[in-house]
């Protein structure tokens, strides 16, 4: 049976700009499954960030509940809600928020060693996942302006799993990347995916959402429709890409 790492109660989510109240979320129910690979589409200015932000405690709801596991970080103070995100939650953004000042190892074992104090361990664990990632031990020392942008991203992503979150959340992860590294970082998506790690992911690419074994589209503040395939390397790319594009097309993408 399907476990439900995530749960969504009546989720709503409002902005008011110069008094004017704009409805993004409106009462959005939602379970995600552990081991998913979920990604989260739909027209621009749909909600998918705002859906996202909500979904991971990046942002809190105007009304309405997120089940994470058994906490409601809904209704978390903001420093319960930051030991929380830090212990269950990994984030990949398309800007690539590397601290410049660090080299590469550096930034990861920052991150690493706010949740576990043993250094061995975490480097240990920081030069493996760094290596599985296809970086090269002498990159470990460089500084991030002095790598690509699919490297910094694929670094970004060692950082944002080196506490081995339950939810790995991404938005539009390939969005400033070129074809060839776009295809690098995706690949280590569907890698840690088979591995068991869940992931939410937003993004207007349907090649870059081809990777998800359930496409959510989010139209008028909810998930108006879902699509379910096998994972990506249990179906074949052109039936995969059939699908979706059949998918999109009724959802009037
Ligand atoms: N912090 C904010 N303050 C005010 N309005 C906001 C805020 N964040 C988002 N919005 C508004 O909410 C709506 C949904 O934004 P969101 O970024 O979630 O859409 P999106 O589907 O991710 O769009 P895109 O695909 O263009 O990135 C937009 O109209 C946006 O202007």
């Amino acid at each position: 049976m399907d476990t439900i790492i995530l749960r969504t109660n009546k989720l709503c989510k409002s902005f008011s700009i110069g008094g004017v109240q704009q409805h993004v979320l409106k009462n959005l129910d939602l379970s995600i499954n552990k081991g998913d690979f979920t990604v989260i589409m739909g027209s621009s200015g749909s909600g998918k960030s705002t859906l996202l932000y909500a979904l991971s405690g990046m942002d809190i709801p105007t009304v309405g509940d997120v089940f994470l596991g058994e906490e409601n970080i809904a209704k978390l103070s903001n420093d319960k809600l930051a030991l929380i995100r830090r212990k269950n939650c990994g984030f990949v953004f398309q800007s690539i928020y590397l601290l410049d000042n660090m080299n590469i190892l550096d930034n990861v074992l920052t991150s690493g060693l706010l949740l576990n104090r043993n250094k061995k361990e975490v480097f240990h664990k920081a030069q493996t996942l760094l290596k599985s990632m296809g970086l090269n031990e002498q990159d470990f020392v460089k500084f991030p302006n002095q790598l690509s942008g699919g490297e910094k991203q694929r670094v970004a992503i060692v950082r944002a799993i080196i506490n081995n979150p339950k939810i790995l959340f991404a938005d539009e992860p390939t969005g400033a990347l070129n074809s060839a590294s776009s295809t690098q970082v995706l690949d280590n998506f569907t890698r840690l995916n088979e591995d068991g790690q869940s992931i939410i992911m937003v993004t207007h690419d349907i090649k870059t959402a081809l990777r998800g074994n359930r496409i959510l589209y989010v139209k008028d503040g909810t998930v108006c429709g879902e699509l379910n395939m096998k994972p990506y390397k249990l179906l074949e790319s052109s039936n995969r890409m059939q699908k979706l594009q059949q998918f999109l097309g009724e959802m009037g993408w």
